[in-house]
């Protein structure tokens, strides 16, 4: 079976761990220090089922409520995966607000998403609570996870399971192995 080429955007505030989620998948790595993206892109390939894909990672620059979504992320992306931080209050509006920006360019009802609550690992700042997490991705009838990028917790299945609504938005019948990191 060829290779699936898949284009996943992931968006947010600043700061919310993009890259590092996008690093630790890709390279297996943390890395502390922080320096803000302007764009970069990630290639990977995984497999999921006897089905490989060549996956592309875009990893935007921070956006905040007066961003203007660049065109092309409403154009050859095939999903997207939207991140705020659990230690961030103003990052959970900024991800509302990214959503419907993103509707609103691709001129749909429905997009792929997968929701993520980022830096679980900081419980002690928690401000977001699980429950409004969840809450936000059951009204985009998401997929919603919290992870670690620092603690490696839940990174993979953030993408597999993108790849999986991706192949749902496509009509493709998936059976999707819900485990311990998503939250329904
Ligand atoms: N404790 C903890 N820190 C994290 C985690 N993910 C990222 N960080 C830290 O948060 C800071 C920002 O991480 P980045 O991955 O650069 O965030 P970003 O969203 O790509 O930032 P922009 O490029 O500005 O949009 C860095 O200091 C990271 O080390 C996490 O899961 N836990």
């Amino acid at each position: 079976m060829l290779p699936k080429q898949r284009k996943i955007a992931i968006m947010g505030y600043r700061s919310v761990g993009k890259s590092s989620l996008s690093i630790q998948f890709v390279e297996g790595q943390f890395v502390d220090t922080y320096d803000p993206t302007i764009e970069n892109t990630f290639v990977k390939t995984t497999k999921i089922k006897n089905q490989e894909y060549d996956l592309k990672l875009v990893d935007t620059a921070g956006q905040d409520e007066y961003s203007i979504l660049p065109i092309q992320y409403s154009m050859d992306i095939h999903g997207y995966v939207l991140v705020y931080s659990i230690t961030s209050p103003k990052s959970f509006k900024i991800i509302q607000i990214i959503y419907d920006k993103l509707l609103d360019m691709a001129g749909k009802v429905h997009v792929p998403v997968v929701l993520v609550g980022n830096k679980k690992d900081l419980d002690m700042d928690r401000v977001v609570t699980q429950m409004e997490g969840q809450k936000l991705a059951d009204s985009w009838k998401s997929v919603f996870f919290e992870s670690s990028a620092k603690q490696n917790e839940c990174i993979a299945d953030i993408f597999h399971t993108m790849l999986m609504e991706i192949e749902k938005a496509n009509g493709n019948t998936v059976v999707q192995e819900y485990n311990k990191c998503s939250i329904l």
